[in-house]
């Protein structure tokens, strides 16, 4: 299937970027205005400096551009987009004297948003700053707890609660939120507020676009906007939940916030894959926006990545894959499929290979969430060798280590490419991506890869004496397939059927429509 080109005109701003590439990474000790702080909270990091995007965006915020425009960076992976914004936001925040939310970062996942809120709390409390975490699938109870302060009754009186609202106050001074979870937040969480929020960042903007729950983005800037003379509209325009809410923030609506009282929200918009159509990013409200790319071409690849196919027919994918992995020798691996489906059969048929001398897991949208997270603690911590995956597991995630990136499904998209072998040769390190094709594919899969500029994907030669070796254990390996889907579907029948005579769907039907 061709990739749809859409043909959309470039927004004025877009055609004269900041080329990120003209930059050079720059000790700690050279960057300027750096909190001494910071700089200590970085060398525990185990960094010695800045990476390039981290120098573009601190010139356009601490440094002389003093946060005067929005940001879109676009900047390839694991090229340090995460401390590239969360570095100056932490270090202008540390001159606030009162706790407030004024920081808020949205991302599209529970285990980004985990992976992200990381970096800051590697760095804000140095500065005296709280993070503070607003994601799915945990409890709402423990995290109202955690990010809003509740005023010390006074012995011997019984407030209500209803009336105690304005005493709330924020125990945290930057939100990391998935947007279902951040909306549950801003509609029922007594005292969260988004009134001085100062900071907003869409990361892994062109997912998070797609992403309409609830109305999260227009929500979020209507929460954050102000109209001088039209204050009440705003709260006319909100849904009728959010009516209670008094949460319109006063902000300059003029460039910066010169002879305003308060500042205009800040955005910062990245994405190794940064959306340029005009309707999409127009939904973000950018203010004298500022375009930051990494040299001449829209998608790139990392630098050390090294690209390499192997041709095999369809039915004998399986054992060009474990040939592959048995070359790789245990080397940490993600192997990629097209759909949360193939995924659970591809890993359940492989760990039916007798005495593979790895530890393969599955992880993708099917399973419950603290699988999910017990699978990638397994994986990060090098207990699991192989990960067999969605492309829930493609975007933005960092996972020391991986060396090995494999297509066990053609990508169709040139962006899906990108962000599955962007898990390899991150922060300057090198990794390689291999893709199993048909030999109908190759010609797609060649015109795909000269999207990002590659135009040298040679040919991984894998043994045949390997593959023919392996022929009966396949077999066995297949029956046993046959045999365990048989067995789930039967499984998923009953509790389908037991779930619609309690008139409720199964958090497994549920799951298996998501990615
Ligand atoms: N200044 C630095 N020095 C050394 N390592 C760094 C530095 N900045 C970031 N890193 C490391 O680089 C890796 C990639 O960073 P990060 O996850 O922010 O990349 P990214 O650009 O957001 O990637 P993606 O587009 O895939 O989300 C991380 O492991 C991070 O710890």
């Amino acid at each position: 299937m061709a990739e749809k080109q859409k043909k959309v005109p470039v927004l004025p701003w877009m055609r004269s970027p900041v080329d990120v590439s003209l930059l050079e990474q720059c000790p700690l000790g050279l960057v300027p205005c750096l909190d001494p702080r910071l700089m200590v909270a970085l060398q525990n990091m185990g960094f010695s400096s800045l990476f390039p995007v981290q120098m573009a965006v601190w010139q356009e915020t601490i440094g002389p551009g003093a946060f005067e425009r929005d940001l879109c960076v676009n900047s390839p992976t694991g090229s340090g987009k995460t401390l590239a914004y969360a570095l100056p936001i932490v270090q202008a925040l540390s001159a606030r004297a009162v706790k407030c939310l004024r920081a808020l970062v949205v991302l599209p996942t529970r285990d980004l948003a985990l992976q992200v809120k990381e970096v800051f709390s590697a760095i804000a409390p140095a500065v005296g700053l709280s993070v503070g975490l607003a994601v799915g699938q945990s409890s709402i109870a423990d995290e109202i707890s955690e990010l809003i302060k509740r005023p010390r009754l006074e012995a011997g009186i019984c407030y209500d609660p209803e009336d105690f609202s304005p005493g709330l106050q924020s125990s945290v001074d930057i939100l990391v939120a998935t947007p279902g979870r951040l909306i549950d937040h801003i509609n029922s969480t007594k005292g969260f507020t988004l009134e001085h929020l100062c900071y907003l960042v869409v990361d892994e903007t062109d997912r998070l676009l797609r992403e309409a729950y609830q109305s999260w983005l227009p929500t979020v800037l209507q929460l954050t906007r102000y109209d001088e003379g039209f204050f009440p509209r705003a709260h006319t325009f909100l849904p009728s939940s959010l009516g209670s809410l008094k949460t319109i923030r006063r902000s300059g609506v003029e460039r910066g916030f010169k002879g305003k009282p308060y500042p205009r929200l800040v955005k910062m918009v990245l994405s190794a894959t940064l959306t340029q159509d005009p309707s999409k990013l127009s939904q973000l409200d950018l203010h004298h926006p500022l375009f930051l790319t990494t040299g001449k071409r829209r998608y790139q690849l990392p630098e050390k990545l090294e690209s390499f196919k192997l041709i095999c027919e369809t039915k004998l994918k399986p054992l060009y894959l474990v040939a592959l992995l048995q070359k790789l020798e245990g080397e940490k691996c993600i192997v990629f499929t097209s759909s949360v489906e193939s995924t659970h059969r591809l890993c359940t048929l492989l760990n039916f290979f007798d005495d593979l001398p790895f530890k393969i897991k599955e992880y993708s949208g099917l399973q419950r969430q603290s699988v999910r997270s017990k699978t990638l603690k397994g994986f990060r911590e090098g207990e699991i060798q192989v990960l067999v995956s969605s492309d829930a597991m493609t975007r933005g995630m960092d996972v020391e280590g991986v060396k090995n990136v494999i297509n066990y499904d053609m990508p169709v998209y040139i962006k899906t490419y990108i962000h599955r072998a962007g898990r390899t040769a991150r922060a300057g390190q090198a990794g390689r991506c291999f893709t199993l094709l048909r030999k109908d594919e190759d010609k797609h899969f060649k015109k795909l890869l000269q999207k990002a500029d590659n135009n040298s994907c040679p040919v991984y030669a894998v043994p045949p004496s390997s593959v023919e070796s392996m022929h009966s254990i396949y077999t066995s390996a297949l029956e046993k397939l046959k045999e365990t889907v048989e067995m789930e579907a039967s499984q998923n029948r009953k509790v389908g059927f037991k779930s619609s005579r309690e008139g409720k769907s199964s958090e497994h039907t549920l799951q298996r429509n998501s990615s």
